[in-house]
């Protein structure tokens, strides 16, 4: 089982404080959700919380089976999917698909056949990713995300650029693949976080 521990974990730039004094547990099959307004800090906690940037003071950790983790083997448990972050687009989606999990073991039973399916993308297998709609592109990282075996995912805004049906589609894409592992959503749409058990507002932390 993965744990994630934040103690009084705390972080600024220059003279802004982004958040202060979080202190919470994570465990695998437990789901956190970020909330709070443009600006408070949600992109940031979560590049705190996934070693990208370091905090100011206090203490991040992860364990899994109670051996902990070191910071620079993070990246190994987690998947990202969030705004700021591209995807390569000068490869086609099967491309993209067979380079990412190059890297990334896919989930156990799948292929990228199956991938390209449940993404409803089967048309759109060959064509480059730069020429996919937003709303495609959106589907493609979160799929990157979900379907990569492994235990800690962390979806900012998940649905921006989702239509009625992406967001349909997403809801059950959480109730299949999110059980057993730990979730964090940064958002303001109930929709995207209603499944999470724990939520904090990060202007409780200023
Ligand atoms: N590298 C940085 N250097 C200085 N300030 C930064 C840096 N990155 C973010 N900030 C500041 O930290 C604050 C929080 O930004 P962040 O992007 O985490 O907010 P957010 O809650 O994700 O916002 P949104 O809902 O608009 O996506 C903002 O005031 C931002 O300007």
């Amino acid at each position: 089982m993965l744990k994630i521990q934040l103690e009084e974990a705390s972080k600024r730039f220059q003279y802004e404080w982004i958040f202060k004094n979080l202190s919470l547990e994570l465990s695998s099959g437990h789901s956190l959700a970020v909330t709070g307004s443009n600006g408070s800090g949600k992109s940031t906690l979560l590049k705190c919380l996934s070693g990208a940037i370091p905090i100011s003071s206090g203490k991040i950790s992860y364990s899994i089976e109670n051996q902990s983790i070191s910071e620079t083997d993070w990246f190994s448990y987690l998947s990202i999917a969030a705004p700021y972050m591209e995807v390569p687009e000068e490869f086609s989606l099967q491309e993209l698909l067979d380079f990412h999990f190059r890297f990334k073991k896919p989930l156990d039973n799948i292929n990228t056949a199956e991938i390209i399916k449940v993404l409803y993308l089967e048309e759109h297998s060959q064509k480059l990713v730069g020429q996919f709609s937003s709303g495609m592109k959106q589907r493609v990282k979160l799929g990157l995300a979900l379907f990569s075996d492994v235990p800690l995912i962390f979806l900012d805004e998940p649905t921006s650029n989702l239509d009625k049906k992406g967001i349909a589609w997403y809801q059950e894409m959480i109730s299949q693949y999110a059980r057993d592992r730990v979730m964090v959503i940064c958002s303001n749409e109930p929709r995207e976080y209603e499944f999470c058990e724990q939520i904090i507002a990060l202007e409780d932390y200023k």
